[in-house]
């Protein structure tokens, strides 16, 4: 429950997500049984008149990428959900805007990762760098100076949540970098013998699958630029002929996941992303064993984790606990800055500083607090 006294979660996903989960039958009947009712959001009409919501759960990231790219009504529905959320700060929301919308720039997830300890842990994000340009002389420099090395991979910069944002190239020599489409991330091709590691986040607790991922490939002359879509490669049911490996490279030698560095991988990024739904994807490189995270999604598919309604019941609620303790905390703050000032004056003037008494401000600081819970 929280502060409102609310038991409704308020949802929006999209059409395709609804029916692929089976959500509206299937996680209502969840929430139902804890006593929470789901109510979808209606983003065209005011949301004033929809609630009381105690938390909101999303995936707006296909709006959220239509307002990148200037959509007008994608802006509208963004800026009047954050007006609404500016008014109602005791909803928690499941995830933040702000930090959907940074994860969706290619380049500031892995910054994150960059600036994390994971790598002390031999966990990694390969180097990157932005390319704006279709200039090839331009761009040979860009690469040479960021240390981008070939075969490198080219990712549109922001994942828009299109089937397009995931369509993506291997370059493989200079000849190559005529297939540039900015604006785009340059990142070397990592290789981990076609095994990749889908860490599926709900909150404090994560499920990992395993997929089929890409094949390993080395720098070439000769080789043509190859063009793909991540979906046709990392699903579960994929064959795609290059997750095949070469047969001078197929080994019976299993890949194995580190689960104390996974461990690390999750608690690290919620934190500092500020998100409880995440997929984090990772390889394991060859020779070196180096863990090396390759891509973030927000509310990934979830395909394949057990008791899935459920523990994303429970992960929201803790969600909407954590938001009301950490409101009450800083509402704590406040008063004790509050309180602070005229002890602080009574202790200068020399008097005993060892008083429990409650001042006037203070009290009223704390009926505030009250009245908001
Ligand atoms: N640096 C890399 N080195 C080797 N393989 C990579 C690298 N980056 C991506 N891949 C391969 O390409 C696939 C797609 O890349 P990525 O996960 O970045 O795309 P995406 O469209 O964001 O995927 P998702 O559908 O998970 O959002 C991965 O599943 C993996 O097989
Ligand atoms: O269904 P959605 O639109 O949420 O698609 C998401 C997709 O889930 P699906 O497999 O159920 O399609 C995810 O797959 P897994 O990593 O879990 O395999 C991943 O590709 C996300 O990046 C996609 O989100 P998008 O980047 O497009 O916003
Ligand atoms: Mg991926
Ligand atoms: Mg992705």
């Amino acid at each position: 429950m929280t502060e409102s006294g609310s038991k409704v979660i308020g949802y929006w996903l999209s059409k395709k997500k609804i029916l692929k989960l089976n959500w509206t039958t299937d996680f209502a009947d969840v929430c139902k049984k804890h006593g929470y009712s789901l109510v979808k959001l209606n983003l065209d009409k005011p949301l004033e008149d929809q609630g009381p919501f105690s938390i909101i759960v999303h995936k707006l990231t296909e709006v959220i990428g239509q307002s990148i790219l200037g959509d007008k009504k994608a802006e509208s529905i963004i800026n009047r959900l954050e007006k609404y959320l500016e008014k109602h700060p005791e909803i928690a929301m499941v995830d933040p805007l702000d930090n959907v919308r940074r994860l969706m720039y290619r380049s500031s997830s892995y910054d994150i990762i960059y600036t994390s300890q994971l790598h002390e842990m031999d966990v990694i994000t390969p180097t990157f760098v932005e390319l704006y340009s279709t200039d090839i002389n331009i761009n040979k420099e860009i690469l040479k100076a960021a240390g981008i090395t070939y075969p490198f991979l080219c990712k549109q910069s922001v994942a828009l949540s299109t089937s397009e944002s995931h369509t993506m190239c291997i370059i493989f020599n200079e000849r190559g970098l005529k297939d540039v489409q900015p604006p785009c991330v340059a990142q070397p091709f990592v290789n981990h013998n076609a095994v990749l590691f889908k860490l599926y986040v709900l909150g404090g607790r994560y499920h990992v699958v395993r997929r089929p991922s890409l094949k390993n490939f080395h720098p070439s002359e000769e080789e043509e630029t190859i063009f793909f879509n991540s979906h046709d490669v990392s699903k579960p049911d994929s064959r795609s002929a290059l997750s095949v490996l070469d047969e001078a490279e197929a080994t019976n030698t299993p890949v194995e996941a580190d689960m104390r560095r996974m461990d690390a991988i999750v608690t690290t990024l919620r934190s500092l992303l500020g998100m409880d739904l995440l997929g984090i994807d990772v390889v394991v490189e060859n020779n070196s064993n180096r863990h090396v995270i390759i891509d973030i999604n927000a509310y990934p598919g979830y395909d394949g984790y057990p008791d899935l309604f459920e523990n994303l019941f429970q992960c929201i609620v803790e969600a909407g606990d954590n938001h009301r303790r950490s409101r009450l905390s800083e509402c704590h703050l406040l008063s004790a800055k509050v309180t602070a000032r005229p002890s602080h004056a009574i202790f200068a003037a020399g008097d005993n500083c060892d008083h429990g008494g409650e001042t006037a401000v203070n009290q009223a600081a704390n009926k505030a607090i009250e009245r908001q819970f």
